[in-house]
């Protein structure tokens, strides 16, 4: 069957992968090279939020760590780190699908994946190249006409599906020089999370949450505001270079959207866990192709 994905982030490659992979003719359309999506932009860090919205997010979670383990990509390291919760907070349900978790009074300590995605989209736009999988970049007005189509537009779906519920959350981190940090770190006792999450040549420090938010310009006052609180979570940070600041908007919906509408199948509203859901929303997406 020839299928058209919408969208070159995440969601759309991994769908793609897939897709091509079970024998599928596909056309890969995107405004946006993966280089250029909100998925180059994200920290990386795998695993959902710590109050889940939706129990499919902890076999989606899983199942994507289980590919990460088994493709050995490059961009996609294991580590250690530590999530500290506010106090109170009970264990999360997906506590067990991380490797190694232990509950530490008021830490989670468990070793998971941290992928670079710039990296990681690369090395995946060449495998689904690879597979036969053709990549135009232009702008959809509409998905009707296209014939069976995925729709992985991250925040372009709001429009494409007529979905209000859909709301972009914008998100600044910035790129500081690795100091040769082992370990990841990310904060959830306040409002919005404080992170730091290793890559090897870079650290993606963060972050904000802003919805409603429209541009991409980072704010040099964020940007400050960001070095300060990750050098005091991760003091070996105090000297390190700060490389460039990114912002980037979450495609945030109450919860994701993965069902089949015609010939459409939707498969967006990721929010902050886009990396973390992928692998295990593109099984979903081929199945419902197939079905
Ligand atoms: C600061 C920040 C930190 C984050 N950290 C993490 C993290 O640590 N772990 C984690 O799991 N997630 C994280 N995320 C969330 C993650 O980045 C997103 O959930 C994920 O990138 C969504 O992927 P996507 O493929 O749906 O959307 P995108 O990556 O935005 O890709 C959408 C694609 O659709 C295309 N498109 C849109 N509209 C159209 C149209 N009309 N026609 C054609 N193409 C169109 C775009 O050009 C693009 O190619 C973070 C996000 C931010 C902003």
């Amino acid at each position: 069957m020839h299928i058209t994905v919408a969208g070159a982030g995440i969601i759309g490659l991994s769908c793609a992968y897939r897709l091509a992979g079970a024998g599928h003719d596909v056309t890969v359309v995107a405004a946006a090279p993966p280089g250029e999506t909100t998925s180059a932009v994200a920290g990386g860090v795998l695993y959902p939020p710590v109050r889940l919205p939706d129990k499919r997010i902890v076999r989606w979670t899983a199942e994507t760590l289980a590919v990460l383990r088994e493709q050995e990509a490059p961009g996609v390291r294991f580590r250690r780190g530590h999530v500290l919760l506010a106090p109170g907070e009970p264990a999360p349900q997906w506590l067990p699908a991380m490797i190694d978790p232990v509950r530490d009074g008021g830490h989670l300590v468990f070793t998971t994946a941290l992928v670079d995605t710039p990296v990681y989209l690369e090395w995946l736009l060449a495998q689904v190249v690879s597979l036969g999988v053709r990549v135009e970049h232009r702008t959809l007005a509409s998905l009707s006409g296209l014939g069976p189509v995925v729709n992985a537009t991250g925040s372009g779906a709001g429009v494409l599906a007529g979905d209000g519920s859909l709301v972009p959350i914008g998100g600044q981190v910035v790129h500081l020089a690795d100091p040769g940090l082992t370990e990841f770190v990310v904060d959830e006792t306040g409002p919005g999370a404080t992170y730091v999450i290793p890559h090897g040549g870079h650290v993606v420090c963060g972050g904000t949450e802003e919805p409603g938010r429209a541009g991409t310009e980072p704010n040099p006052v964020v940007t400050a505001d960001i070095v300060r609180r990750c050098r005091e979570l991760v003091p070996a940070l105090a000297g390190a270079e700060v490389l460039r600041s990114l912002v980037g908007l979450r495609p945030f919906r109450p919860v994701v959207r993965l069902e089949r509408k015609g010939d459409v199948v939707h498969c967006y509203g990721h929010g902050g866990s886009g990396i973390t859901l992928a692998w295990g929303c593109a099984a979903d997406v081929a199945a419902l192709v197939a079905s």
